[in-house]
């Protein structure tokens, strides 16, 4: 059991045709400040998790994109201190536009030999995982 509020969160994997990760770094000021995370953010009050995203993608990377583009991926169950985080994490390879910090946040396309470089939120460590092993079975198929 938990009394620890439930936080919904939709985010994203954003992947380039020469298979590099869109990670964002989590401004000053915020909380994990400075962490590398996907482009995501909270679901609002009366909005479903692919809407969601689709705000948050347009709001922080100046991108549109089309919910039938999300494939569900993985997501994050994660105790954090004073929260419990549910994050679905779905995939995307299409969008229209050039991701932008449109909030001044950092951001970087890394490839997945890269990816050790970029220190994540302790519920991303997990998804990192899945990510690593998707793109190594995708790279297998080839
Ligand atoms: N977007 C995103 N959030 C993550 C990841 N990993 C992780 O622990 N989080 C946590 C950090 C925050 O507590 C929460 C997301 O909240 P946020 O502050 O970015 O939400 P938001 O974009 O709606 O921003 P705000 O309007 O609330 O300021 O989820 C991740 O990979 N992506
Ligand atoms: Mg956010």
């Amino acid at each position: 059991m938990t009394d620890k509020k439930l936080v919904l969160v939709s985010a994203v994997a954003l992947v380039d045709q020469e298979d590099r990760l869109l990670l964002a770094q989590r401004p000053e000021g915020k909380s994990l400040a400075g962490l590398w995370e996907f482009p995501g953010g909270k679901v609002e009050e009366g909005e479903n998790p692919e809407a969601a995203l689709v705000r948050e993608l347009k709001e922080e990377l100046g991108i549109k994109v089309d919910e039938r583009d999300f494939l569900p991926f993985t997501f994050a169950s994660h105790a954090y201190k004073d929260f419990h985080l549910l994050m679905p994490v779905y995939l995307c390879q299409t969008w229209e536009g050039e991701p932008e910090g449109c909030e001044g946040q950092d951001l970087a396309w890394v490839s997945v030999d890269e990816l050790a470089k970029y220190p994540t939120p302790p519920a991303d460590v997990r998804l990192m995982d899945d990510y690593r092993r998707w793109i190594g079975s995708r790279k297998c198929g080839e």
